[in-house]
């Protein structure tokens, strides 16, 4: 943005006026590590000439993780005690998906424990977050149109919007799969983590029915795309940038594998559960609509610049759109996808192998005996749901005692 365009403090965005305390956070690790010279060599300046009212430890606060969990940690210490004391937040995010979901599970595990707990609603003031696409995918930046409009510009003359979310439960014996697919961790008792035994930090809780509960506001998916992300998350793969989700894809295609399972789904709150009955090829023995190669709901269009996996959700619009192929050969899959690559051609011009529609829910009963098969993504992270267990995926709500949002994004 030139001098001449910088506006008067009088014409600063909401999230920028002087009521509100403005926190930076620099995600190391994320993408190809560049946050922090992003923020020394072009975003520290720019908030000095355009913002010139912050200063620094009074109404302006720089954080820069050193961990996998630093994020998490701010959110349940600092960002959530703030909104409940009436501070106005406005989060500056150095990160890829990662970061802001580590955020949004956060806000809504602890708040939700709180509406199980039945204790008295406080004082919730949500933070706003301006968010910056420094990592690898960055999917909701890509979707929300921030890349396309500039990400400076957008800070300056955008506006928040509440970011919507989805709910995922899980049956009681699933683990967060963590450290490269080495480690499987224990999600956290409502308030008492389980001594001795390593947990998820604050990502995803047991309600009081003893299931899990975890958030998102990107995609769940379980099939292909889960396993794509699960096997290419390894320091090694996360070299290649996104080449390395196409690298996973291709070794997975070749082992064509298809995943076994019954999937229901429901079009709207309250309502029936219907069996996913999958388009052509799919149901031509007994068990058809058991058998699948890819299932995901997405609240997002794009999960990568050019993957345009749902080209008909627009940015924040709360939608939660089904795709899902079922047994198809690999090759069928590769020119699907292939077509996801080219503005979400799939839908229209492999209609008749591609169920998309919008739904509230999602639910899956797993058959599958090896564990590689029963992970799913939530967001990018990966869980590993036990033999025989059970995941059910719903939209969250704008309004009522679910219908939180927990924080807005600037778009
Ligand atoms: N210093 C650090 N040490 C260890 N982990 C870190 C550190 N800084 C950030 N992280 C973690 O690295 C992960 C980076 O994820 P993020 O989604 O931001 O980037 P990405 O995976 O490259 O991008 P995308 O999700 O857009 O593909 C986050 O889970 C974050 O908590």
């Amino acid at each position: 943005m030139a001098a001449e365009e910088r506006p008067k403090p009088s014409r600063l965005p909401s999230h920028f006026l002087p009521d509100r305390e403005v926190h930076v956070i620099i995600s190391t690790h994320s993408g190809n590590h560049e946050a922090q010279s992003y923020y020394s060599d072009t975003l520290h300046g720019y908030l000095t000439d355009h913002v010139p009212h912050l200063e620094l430890r009074k109404n302006y606060f720089v954080h820069t993780t050193t961990s996998l969990t630093s994020i998490t940690e701010l959110t349940s210490k600092l960002f959530l005690f703030n909104a409940k004391k009436g501070v106005k937040n406005t989060i500056i995010l150095l990160s890829g998906d990662g970061g802001m979901v580590d955020i949004v599970n956060a806000m809504t595990t602890t708040l939700q424990r709180e509406v199980d707990d039945n204790r008295p609603p406080s004082i919730f003031f949500k933070p706003i977050i301006v968010l910056f696409p420094l990592g690898t995918a960055n999917a909701l930046c890509h979707s929300a149109g921030i890349i396309a409009r500039d990400p400076l510009k957008v800070m300056m003359t955008g506006r928040a919007k509440p970011l919507p979310q989805f709910e995922v439960r899980f049956s009681r014996a699933a683990r967060l799969v963590a450290d490269e697919g080495r480690k499987r961790l224990e999600f956290n008792e409502p308030g008492f983590p389980e001594e001795g035994k390593e947990a998820s930090g604050e990502l995803g809780y047991y309600d009081p029915e003893g299931h899990v509960r975890v958030y998102g506001c990107v995609v769940f998916s379980w099939g292909l795309h889960a396993s794509l992300v699960a096997f290419s998350d390894t320091e090694e793969m996360r070299k290649h940038g996104v080449e390395r989700f196409r690298m996973a894809a291709g070794q997975l295609l070749e082992e064509g594998h298809v995943y076994s399972g019954t999937v229901k789904y429901k079009t709207e709150r309250g309502g029936e559960w219907l069996v996913l009955q999958h388009k052509s090829g799919s149901g031509s023995d007994a068990d058809g609509d058991k058998k699948h190669k890819y299932i995901l709901a997405t609240l997002v269009s794009n999960l990568e610049e050019k993957f345009c996996i749902s080209p008909h959700s627009k940015p924040l619009d709360g939608t939660l759109r089904l795709v899902a192929i079922g047994n198809q050969p690999s090759d069928t899959a590769v020119k699907i996808l292939t077509l996801a690559y080219e503005q979400g051609k799939h839908v229209e011009e492999m209609r008749e192998f591609v169920t998309y529609h919008e739904i509230d829910s999602l639910r899956i009963d797993f058959n599958e005996n090896d564990e590689k098969w029963r992970q799913i993504c939530i967001d990018g992270k990966i869980v590993a749901i036990e033999e025989g267990g059970w995941v059910e995926v719903r939209k969250m709500p704008t309004t009522g005692v679910d219908g939180r949002r927990v924080v807005e994004l600037v778009c």
